[in-house]
Protein backbone atom coordinates (compact mmCIF):
# COMPACT_ATOMS: atom_id res chain seq x y z
CA UNK A 1 0.00 0.00 0.00
CA UNK A 2 1.27 3.13 -1.19
CA UNK A 3 2.51 5.21 2.48
CA UNK A 4 0.32 8.85 2.98
CA UNK A 5 1.49 11.71 1.11
CA UNK A 6 3.81 14.40 3.19
CA UNK A 7 1.84 17.77 4.01
CA UNK A 8 4.60 20.50 4.10
CA UNK A 9 2.71 23.37 5.92
CA UNK A 10 3.35 27.22 5.87
CA UNK A 11 7.44 25.45 6.98
CA UNK A 12 9.72 27.73 8.51
CA UNK A 13 13.23 27.18 9.64
CA UNK A 14 15.60 29.94 10.73
CA UNK A 15 19.70 29.05 10.34
CA UNK A 16 21.48 31.58 12.57
CA UNK A 17 20.60 35.17 10.96
CA UNK A 18 18.92 33.42 7.64
CA UNK A 19 15.50 32.57 6.92
CA UNK A 20 17.07 28.75 5.19
CA UNK A 21 12.94 27.88 4.62
CA UNK A 22 10.09 30.74 4.37
CA UNK A 23 6.47 29.63 4.73
CA UNK A 24 7.28 26.30 2.81
CA UNK A 25 3.70 24.46 1.77
CA UNK A 26 4.02 21.46 -0.64
CA UNK A 27 2.24 17.91 -0.80
CA UNK A 28 4.99 15.40 -1.67
CA UNK A 29 2.88 12.24 -3.13
CA UNK A 30 3.88 8.46 -2.60
CA UNK A 31 4.77 6.30 -5.43
CA UNK A 32 6.40 8.62 -7.12
CA UNK A 33 9.47 10.37 -7.41
CA UNK A 34 9.88 14.14 -6.28
CA UNK A 35 13.12 15.93 -7.21
CA UNK A 36 13.78 19.01 -4.89
CA UNK A 37 15.53 21.49 -7.09
CA UNK A 38 16.92 25.21 -6.22
CA UNK A 39 20.29 26.61 -6.45
CA UNK A 40 23.19 26.25 -3.88
CA UNK A 41 21.53 27.99 -0.47
CA UNK A 42 17.79 27.27 -1.49
CA UNK A 43 17.18 25.37 1.32
CA UNK A 44 17.04 21.87 -0.10
CA UNK A 45 19.09 20.28 2.69
CA UNK A 46 17.45 22.44 5.37
CA UNK A 47 13.96 20.84 3.93
CA UNK A 48 15.76 16.98 3.57
CA UNK A 49 16.50 17.45 7.43
CA UNK A 50 13.23 18.43 8.18
CA UNK A 51 11.80 15.42 6.23
CA UNK A 52 14.14 13.40 8.19
CA UNK A 53 13.38 14.30 11.25
CA UNK A 54 16.65 15.86 12.39
CA UNK A 55 16.01 19.38 12.18
CA UNK A 56 13.26 21.27 14.00
CA UNK A 57 11.26 23.46 12.13
CA UNK A 58 11.24 27.17 14.04
CA UNK A 59 7.97 27.28 12.78
CA UNK A 60 4.90 25.08 10.58
CA UNK A 61 5.15 21.47 9.95
CA UNK A 62 5.13 18.32 8.08
CA UNK A 63 1.93 16.23 8.22
CA UNK A 64 1.53 12.22 7.09
CA UNK A 65 5.57 11.30 8.92
CA UNK A 66 3.63 10.02 12.04
CA UNK A 67 4.26 6.26 12.31
CA UNK A 68 6.27 6.47 9.06
CA UNK A 69 9.62 4.70 8.50
CA UNK A 70 12.14 7.51 6.78
CA UNK A 71 15.38 6.24 5.26
CA UNK A 72 18.01 9.68 4.78
CA UNK A 73 20.74 9.08 2.59
CA UNK A 74 22.75 12.88 2.91
CA UNK A 75 25.57 13.60 0.52
CA UNK A 76 28.43 11.70 0.37
CA UNK A 77 30.40 14.14 1.22
CA UNK A 78 28.66 14.15 4.59
CA UNK A 79 30.06 10.58 5.39
CA UNK A 80 33.37 10.52 7.01
CA UNK A 81 35.89 8.76 4.38
CA UNK A 82 37.98 6.63 6.88
CA UNK A 83 34.22 4.75 8.23
CA UNK A 84 35.85 0.92 9.02
CA UNK A 85 32.79 -0.44 7.03
CA UNK A 86 32.64 -2.69 4.02
CA UNK A 87 30.29 -1.97 0.89
CA UNK A 88 27.92 -5.09 2.09
CA UNK A 89 28.55 -3.64 5.99
CA UNK A 90 26.73 -0.28 4.53
CA UNK A 91 24.11 -1.99 2.64
CA UNK A 92 23.30 -4.53 5.14
CA UNK A 93 22.95 -1.39 7.72
CA UNK A 94 19.46 -0.72 6.10
CA UNK A 95 18.00 -3.11 7.73
CA UNK A 96 19.02 -2.51 11.11
CA UNK A 97 15.49 -0.60 12.11
CA UNK A 98 14.54 -4.10 11.40
CA UNK A 99 16.29 -6.47 13.09
CA UNK A 100 18.84 -4.09 15.29
CA UNK A 101 22.30 -2.89 15.14
CA UNK A 102 24.77 -5.62 14.45
CA UNK A 103 22.41 -8.22 14.41
CA UNK A 104 22.74 -10.89 12.37
CA UNK A 105 20.48 -10.13 8.75
CA UNK A 106 17.59 -12.62 8.10
CA UNK A 107 17.27 -14.53 5.12
CA UNK A 108 14.79 -12.25 3.54
CA UNK A 109 17.30 -8.94 4.45
CA UNK A 110 20.51 -11.59 3.30
CA UNK A 111 18.92 -11.52 -0.18
CA UNK A 112 17.93 -7.82 -0.28
CA UNK A 113 21.37 -7.08 0.39
CA UNK A 114 22.24 -9.65 -2.31
CA UNK A 115 19.61 -8.31 -4.99
CA UNK A 116 20.22 -4.06 -4.31
CA UNK A 117 23.88 -4.97 -5.02
CA UNK A 118 23.04 -6.08 -8.05
CA UNK A 119 20.74 -3.96 -9.03
CA UNK A 120 23.17 -1.48 -8.10
CA UNK A 121 26.15 -3.00 -9.67
CA UNK A 122 27.66 -3.30 -6.54
CA UNK A 123 28.01 -6.93 -6.42
CA UNK A 124 31.69 -7.61 -6.75
CA UNK A 125 32.54 -4.76 -4.60
CA UNK A 126 30.95 -5.69 -1.43
CA UNK A 127 33.81 -7.38 0.48
CA UNK A 128 35.73 -4.14 -0.02
CA UNK A 129 36.33 -1.52 2.73
CA UNK A 130 33.76 1.74 1.63
CA UNK A 131 36.82 3.90 1.76
CA UNK A 132 38.52 1.82 -0.45
CA UNK A 133 36.09 2.53 -3.33
CA UNK A 134 35.40 5.16 -5.35
CA UNK A 135 33.39 8.33 -4.77
CA UNK A 136 30.56 6.91 -7.48
CA UNK A 137 30.40 3.55 -6.01
CA UNK A 138 30.46 4.31 -2.25
CA UNK A 139 27.53 7.08 -3.27
CA UNK A 140 25.53 3.78 -4.91
CA UNK A 141 26.11 2.23 -1.42
CA UNK A 142 24.73 5.19 0.09
CA UNK A 143 22.05 4.62 -2.00
CA UNK A 144 21.69 0.87 -1.11
CA UNK A 145 21.64 1.42 2.07
CA UNK A 146 18.41 3.67 1.70
CA UNK A 147 16.89 1.03 -0.92
CA UNK A 148 17.54 -2.05 2.16
CA UNK A 149 15.48 0.35 4.17
CA UNK A 150 12.60 -0.36 2.89
CA UNK A 151 10.88 2.72 4.07
CA UNK A 152 8.08 4.65 3.47
CA UNK A 153 9.88 7.84 2.72
CA UNK A 154 13.39 8.10 1.02
CA UNK A 155 15.18 10.79 0.98
CA UNK A 156 18.23 11.21 -0.59
CA UNK A 157 20.66 14.41 -1.25
CA UNK A 158 22.11 14.73 -4.27
CA UNK A 159 22.86 11.07 -5.10
CA UNK A 160 23.95 11.80 -8.75
CA UNK A 161 26.44 14.47 -7.84
CA UNK A 162 29.74 13.91 -9.77
CA UNK A 163 28.74 10.54 -11.25
CA UNK A 164 29.45 9.12 -14.55
CA UNK A 165 26.17 8.65 -16.93
CA UNK A 166 25.52 4.95 -15.77
CA UNK A 167 25.61 5.35 -12.75
CA UNK A 168 23.39 8.23 -12.58
CA UNK A 169 21.35 6.08 -15.19
CA UNK A 170 21.43 3.22 -12.60
CA UNK A 171 20.64 5.66 -9.67
CA UNK A 172 18.03 7.36 -11.20
CA UNK A 173 16.14 3.82 -11.92
CA UNK A 174 16.64 2.58 -8.56
CA UNK A 175 14.79 5.57 -6.77
CA UNK A 176 12.01 5.05 -9.76
CA UNK A 177 11.57 1.65 -7.99
CA UNK A 178 11.20 2.60 -4.68
CA UNK A 179 8.28 4.60 -6.18
CA UNK A 180 6.77 2.03 -7.44
CA UNK A 181 6.85 0.08 -4.15
CA UNK A 182 4.90 2.78 -3.27
CA UNK A 183 7.38 4.94 -1.34
CA UNK A 184 7.42 8.85 -1.18
CA UNK A 185 10.99 9.61 -2.36
CA UNK A 186 12.42 13.01 -2.65
CA UNK A 187 15.94 13.83 -4.30
CA UNK A 188 17.42 17.13 -4.06
CA UNK A 189 19.13 17.70 -7.01
CA UNK A 190 21.15 20.24 -9.47
CA UNK A 191 21.05 17.52 -12.64
CA UNK A 192 18.85 18.28 -15.80
CA UNK A 193 19.10 14.54 -16.63
CA UNK A 194 17.58 13.69 -12.97
CA UNK A 195 14.69 16.34 -13.04
CA UNK A 196 13.87 15.17 -16.39
CA UNK A 197 13.09 11.42 -14.59
CA UNK A 198 11.26 12.83 -11.94
CA UNK A 199 7.52 12.63 -11.64
CA UNK A 200 7.28 15.86 -9.86
CA UNK A 201 9.73 19.21 -9.17
CA UNK A 202 9.22 20.64 -6.00
CA UNK A 203 11.57 24.10 -6.80
CA UNK A 204 13.20 26.12 -4.08
CA UNK A 205 13.96 30.10 -4.41
CA UNK A 206 16.12 31.44 -1.77
CA UNK A 207 13.96 29.32 0.93
CA UNK A 208 10.85 30.19 -1.13
CA UNK A 209 8.59 27.73 -2.95
CA UNK A 210 8.96 29.41 -6.26
CA UNK A 211 6.64 30.01 -8.38
N1 LIG B 1 25.36 25.56 9.35
C1 LIG B 1 24.63 26.62 8.94
N2 LIG B 1 24.49 27.71 9.73
C2 LIG B 1 23.76 28.77 9.33
N3 LIG B 1 23.15 28.84 8.14
C3 LIG B 1 23.26 27.80 7.33
C4 LIG B 1 23.99 26.63 7.67
N4 LIG B 1 23.93 25.75 6.66
C5 LIG B 1 23.18 26.35 5.70
N5 LIG B 1 22.78 27.56 6.11
C6 LIG B 1 21.96 28.51 5.34
O1 LIG B 1 20.66 27.94 5.14
C7 LIG B 1 20.23 28.22 3.83
C8 LIG B 1 19.80 26.90 3.14
O2 LIG B 1 20.92 26.03 3.03
P1 LIG B 1 20.78 24.55 2.49
O3 LIG B 1 22.05 23.84 2.80
O4 LIG B 1 19.50 23.97 2.98
O5 LIG B 1 20.65 24.83 0.92
P2 LIG B 1 20.79 23.80 -0.31
O6 LIG B 1 19.70 24.19 -1.27
O7 LIG B 1 20.80 22.40 0.19
O8 LIG B 1 22.19 24.18 -0.91
P3 LIG B 1 23.27 23.28 -1.73
O9 LIG B 1 22.73 23.12 -3.12
O10 LIG B 1 24.49 24.18 -1.71
O11 LIG B 1 23.48 22.00 -0.98
C9 LIG B 1 21.35 28.97 3.12
O12 LIG B 1 21.05 30.33 3.13
C10 LIG B 1 22.55 28.71 3.97
O13 LIG B 1 23.41 29.81 3.94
Amino acid sequence: MPAPPLRIEHLTVRRGDTLALSEVSAVVQPAAVTALVGHNGAGKSTLLDVLAGVRTPTSGGVAGLAGASVAYVPQRSAVPDDLPVTVGDTLAMGAWRRVGAWRRLRRSDRDLVAGTASLLGLTPLLAAPLSSVSGGQRQRALVGQGLVSRADVLLVDEPTAGVDADTRTTVLRALALEAQRGAVVVHATHEPAAVEHADHVLALVAGRVAG
